[in-house]
């Protein structure tokens, strides 16, 4: 199979889908890749390391797509990307689609087949291609927090850590998943006061014992989310349900129960965000205010620290890239059910429910997609 990969362009995003070792192989297993000038630099990768293990580099994205059947990329296409989309492409990357209305409509347009890593599921019920990920950005939330919290950035001042004789801040995580382990890993790890909510009782078990006191967890309704964040200093966003548009557990009324200066990071922004101000911010510009609340919405968090992201990401990605590449998407979907729950979008039909149903679409269940 012809395979490529195009640089970046999202804002301030450097990871790349592919790395050498992927690349290499790829090409052991007998395809061709193709990347584009320059999709490594970003983090030290110079295109003759691409070339050393047997890629061919191509000058622009547009000679990129036009040359690969399948297309492995980091983030949702952006709409010059989405333009280049043909219908014998299968694009496999990061889509987030409930909450992006035009993009899905411009990969059902395109007639492609979309596979979306963040749907793609595993064994124990884990989301294997969003867990590497969701690992980086729990524990970015919680530098990019303290940050916020100075009084530079708009925060109130409180230190992450306290010092002796001054309490630590208090941080109170929505969402115990991945995200929200890593984050409370790293808050605890910092000294801070920690409190976890989740509506999974299993999942509260589990984190009660993994951190062994160390930490409150707490069953998640609304009244336990307004009395947290009322004295949180920073709280993080990282609910989830998969595929789905984020649920709004935290209106703009209850912000007015936080006192100013409280720091807001929605890791759950790209699935739309659980707070109800939140709109997505860029590594650029990643803060903004609503009513003295500092919001760090950036959507793309794990681009910020893009060298560590892509290794992780792309150790995931392979055994899957291999099984698309080896028997064409259609054998390896119908081959693995896990796979094919990452099967968004196909040849204009959207064939993941959740999606679907917010965005108003007519839902094809993948097997039937893949009779045809
Ligand atoms: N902004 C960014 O750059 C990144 C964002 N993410 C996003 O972070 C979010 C969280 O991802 P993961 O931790 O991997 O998901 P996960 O599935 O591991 O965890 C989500 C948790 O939310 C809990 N949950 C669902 N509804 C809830 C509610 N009403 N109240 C409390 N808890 C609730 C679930 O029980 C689950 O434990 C996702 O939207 C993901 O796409 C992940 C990586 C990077
Ligand atoms: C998961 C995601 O949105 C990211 O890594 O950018
Ligand atoms: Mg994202």
């Amino acid at each position: 199979m012809r395979i490529g990969t195009p640089r970046e362009i999202k804002n301030h995003e450097y990871r790349v889908g592919l790395t050498p070792a992927g690349v290499r192989e790829l090409c052991a297993h007998g395809h061709e890749v193709f990347i584009e000038a320059g999709a490594g630099l970003g983090i030290g990768i110079a295109d003759e390391a691409y070339v050393r293990v047997g890629a061919t580099i191509l000058p622009t994205a547009a000679e990129v797509f036009a040359t690969a059947e399948m297309i492995i990329k980091v983030k949702e296409p952006q709409p010059a990307e989405c333009a280049m989309l043909r219908p014998h492409h299968v694009l496999f990357t990061y889509l987030h689609l409930a909450p992006d209305p035009a993009q899905t409509k411009a990969l059902v347009d395109s007639g492609c087949v979309a596979i979306a890593y963040e749907t793609v599921t595993d064994a124990r019920g884990g989301l294997p291609l969003l867990a590497p990920m969701s690992e980086v950005a729990g524990r970015m939330s919680i530098q990019a927090g303290a940050h916020a919290m100075e009084k530079a950035q708009g925060g109130n001042g409180v230190l992450l850590g306290g010092v002796p004789g001054v309490p630590a801040a208090e941080v109170v995580v929505i969402g115990g998943g991945v995200v929200g382990y890593n984050a409370a890993r790293i808050a605890v790890g910092m000294g801070a006061r920690v409190t976890i909510l989740d509506r999974s009782l299993a999942r509260l078990n589990w984190l009660d014992t993994t951190f062994d006191g160390r930490l409150t967890t707490l069953y998640s309704t609304v009244d336990a989310v307004e009395t947290s964040i009322a004295r949180a200093d920073l709280v993080i966003g990282a609910v989830l349900v998969p595929g789905a548009a984020a649920p709004k557990l935290v209106t703009r009324e209850m912000l007015g129960l936080m006192a100013k200066g409280t720091v807001i990071v929605d890791v759950a922004i790209d699935q739309g965000g659980c707070f109800a101000t939140s709109k997505p911010t860029t590594h650029q510009e990643p803060t903004y205010l609503v009513d003295g609340i500092v919001h760090y919405c950036v959507a793309n968090m794990p681009g910020g620290v893009a060298h560590s992201s892509t290794f992780a990401l792309s150790n995931a990605t392979m055994p899957f890239a291999l099984a698309l590449a080896d028997k064409g998407y259609r054998k390896a979907l119908l081959d693995d059910p896990h796979l094919r729950e990452g099967l968004n979008v196909h040849h204009g039909r959207i064939t993941y429910k959740a999606v679907a149903d917010v965005l108003g679409y007519d839902y094809l269940p993948p097997q039937e997609a893949l009779k045809a």
